[in-house]
């Protein structure tokens, strides 16, 4: 291949190197891997917003997005007690049209406006790409930048309002710039392509090859004249602008911005930046401008239009100085459509009545599901599907008048079907999605599931501004029992409580558990091993979606000793059950460690130790997988869910970036993630 040709000269001098990739995107992370050079990945914590509104061109918004992502990783590795890196790549990928820069969306709705914008027409996808060279010396480290960035020009074909929307409904869209994920499904919108097709997708690999090549050729032919320079900085014309942090008119969160983190303010030397758009240089700091880029360099040719979206330098400049802060991770359009919102709204739309009343009433609608469910009604009208109000309450032994109010609120809350048999009598059957999760041996049942939340998480909410005011689970609040360790203090101290707990964790694990198994290509695994695996049934969709693997269940005595109760999982001989305790026995051997919803039950210090043992127990090229909602993922409710696991545990919901670095640190790289539409977003990353 090519680039491998260009980087084979340097390949055994970037070998012995800390190479990190500041970046969560799992495209980056497999574009680079692919070229043979070995890295840690290490997300950069730098919150893209900066003021759009203050670049010339949109390239130098993604060039300058980059660097400060890429020094913002810099900088924190060796103060976080991490080695210094040698080299820091960063990247940013924006898509434009008609004057408007669009990012990741920030729900459907976004992805929608974006999609519909970029149908029939063509747009450029520029990847702004940053590399920080970190030379450690005795009072500290000096950084030296590279940067460049590539254009794409892609047409989509004209999408009709359905293909948009089963597009979105994928979940494709969520994570990606413009709202679109070329190499997935997002591939069937396209016309065209002229340019890096790599650089859609988030990394322009052909120009970072040129580069490194550029660089370390450069190096060697001028290592003689400075042996101590790691850099590049000597040859350059524009290595004498000295920066700390970014203009700081360029963000647009001062309290957000690399310039307020202590972190920054302690950094023991300044930062030398290459300015290498401008002038021309032998330098490989000199932007190398290529094809792609060429049109897009000249600065006057890029116009915002007089739209709605239009910011000027000014306007912005006036936003800062009156302290106007936009939502963080909004998009621009979109805070500017906020914006505009508030100026003509006078009072709220129907939607926002909604909105929040759904948000007031929401645990009205959670309990009326909990007692029908426990009160088995939806058992009850799935084998008597078409009773009245009066039979129901003859057959839940209650009350005539309160059977009638709660079949009314399953009613109006899509859990039943209600038809008018006669102008005086009404009756009742399940609705689809009452037949597929809220009866007892339903496909995907959530019965048990639903009884834990009423049992157990419900008085627990209950004391919820406890928890916030005291910062601890409200186990002795709600049940009067001190919990030192959730699981053996307070789920299974009685069979009873410890089965219901069981039968939660099975339900939940049946309805999540395809989409996690087959979340990736396991089939270079031979043997897992599900640790707190409970009832063996999320390791059962493993081995039925893997017909090579094995999986051990390893759980406590207390747990193993009752999952027999759980068949048919025991008639499947790849599936076996060991008992100990993951934080102080040795591990059963493994090629893939499965952590589906565990880490979230702990606090950093145990997820460190526990990650530490696998780190132990891994060979290079096993994996660890980390099933969880991330709070970073798709679904809405994660956030609300590390509130749970605050009233409930000493754990928390945790974001991608937060795992990455964690095991990062215990030796795993190549991380990718997948979110599945099924409540769990799916992380995997292999020792290196
Ligand atoms: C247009 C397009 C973008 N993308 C992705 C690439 C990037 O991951 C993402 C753009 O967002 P970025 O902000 O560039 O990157 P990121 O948030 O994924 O990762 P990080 O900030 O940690 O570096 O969109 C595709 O995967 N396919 C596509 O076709």
């Amino acid at each position: 291949m090519r680039a491998t040709m260009l980087l084979s000269p340097v390949i055994p001098k970037l070998s012995g190197k800390l190479i990190v990739l500041a970046s969560g995107s799992p495209r980056r992370l497999e574009i680079l891997r692919n070229v043979g050079i070995r890295f840690e990945v290490v997300p950069s914590w730098f919150k893209e917003t900066l003021n759009k509104g203050l670049f010339k061109a949109p390239h130098e918004y993604a060039v300058e997005t980059a660097k400060q992502k890429a020094l913002e990783v810099a900088r924190r590795m060796p103060l976080k007690h991490l080695k210094t890196p040698d080299m820091v790549i960063g990247a940013d990928t924006i898509v434009t049209i008609d004057g408007m820069i669009l990012e990741k969306p920030i729900d459907k709705q976004d992805a929608y406006r974006m999609l519909s914008r970029l149908s029939g027409k063509e747009h450029s996808v520029f990847t702004g790409v940053a590399i920080v060279i970190c030379h450690e010396k005795e009072n500290g480290v000096d950084y030296q930048m590279i940067d460049f960035f590539e254009e794409t020009k892609v047409k989509f074909a004209h999408l009709s309002e359905d293909m948009l929307w089963e597009y979105i409904n994928s979940g494709e869209p969520m994570d990606k710039a413009g709202g679109y994920g070329i190499q997935a499904l997002g591939g069937m919108l396209v016309e065209y392509v002229h340019g890096d097709f790599f650089n859609v997708m988030g990394f322009p690999l052909n120009h970072f090859c040129k580069q490194i090549s550029l660089i370390y050729n450069h190096r060697t032919t001028s290592s003689n004249q400075d042996s101590a320079s790691v850099g590049l900085s000597h040859n350059s014309p524009h290595n004498t602008s000295i920066l700390t942090q970014p203009p700081p008119n360029l963000t647009a969160q001062s309290s957000q911005s690399p310039t307020s983190s202590p972190i920054h303010n302690s950094s023991p030397s300044p930062i030398q930046i290459h300015h290498t758009q401008d002038g021309p240089s032998s330098s490989p700091v000199h932007k190398v401008k290529r094809k792609g880029s060429e049109g897009t360099a000249d600065e006057s040719s890029w116009k915002l239009p007089d739209s709605l979206f239009t910011h000027t330098a000014a306007e912005c400049e006036r936003q800062d100085s009156e302290n106007t802060t936009l939502p963080q991770t909004t998009s621009r359009e979109q805070a500017i459509e906020l914006s505009v919102a508030e100026h003509e709204a006078s009072e709220p739309n129907k939607e926002d009545l909604e909105k929040i009343t759904e948000l007031v009433d929401g645990f009205k609608a959670s309990k009326a599901l909990f007692t029908a469910s426990r009160l088995h009604v939806f058992d009850l009208l799935q084998s008597r599907p078409g009773l009245d109000a009066t039979q129901v309450a003859q057959e839940i032994e209650a009350s005539v008048k309160g059977t009638e109010r709660l079949l009314e609120a399953c009613v109006s809350l899509g859990l039943l079907k209600s038809k008018e048999r006669t102008s005086q009598k009404t009756v009742y059957e399940n609705t689809r999605l009452a037949a597929w999760f809220l009866w007892s041996d339903a496909p995907f049942s959530l019965h048990e599931y639903i009884q834990h939340c009423n049992n157990t998480l419900w008085p627990l909410f209950s004391h919820l501004e406890s928890a916030v005011r005291e910062g601890t689970n409200q186990h002795e609040k709600a049940f009067g029992k001190k919990s030192k360790d959730i699981f053996q203090d307070a789920y299974f101290s009685s069979k009873e409580v410890k089965l219901r707990f069981m039968n939660a964790m099975h339900s939940i694990a049946k309805v999540t558990g395809k989409a996690v198994a087959t979340a990736f290509d396991l089939s270079s695994y031979k043997t897992a091993c599900d640790l707190g695996g409970c009832t063996g049934a999320m390791a059962y969709e493993f081995t039925t979606a893997h017909p090579g693997l094995s999986v051990t269940v390893f759980d406590l005595p207390a747990v193993v000793e009752m999952s027999e109760h759980f068949h048919p999982l025991h008639t499947d001989n790849r599936v076996s059950f060991v008992a100990g305790d993951f934080f102080k026995d040795e591990l059963p051997k493994a090629d893939l460690y499965i952590l589906a919803r565990i880490l979230h039950d702990w606090p950093d210090e145990k997820v460190h130790v526990l990650l530490s043992k696998i780190a132990d127990a891994c060979k290079p090229g096993c994996a660890v997988l980390i099933a969880e909602t991330m709070l970073d993922g798709q679904t809405p409710y994660s956030a609300p869910q590390s509130v749970n696991m605050h009233a409930q545990t000493e754990g928390m919901k945790r974001r991608e970036s937060q795992y990455a670095d964690m095991l990062s640190k215990h030796g795993f790289g190549c991380m990718r993630v997948v979110h599945t539409l099924n409540f769990l977003d799916v992380f995997i990353a292999n020792k290196m």
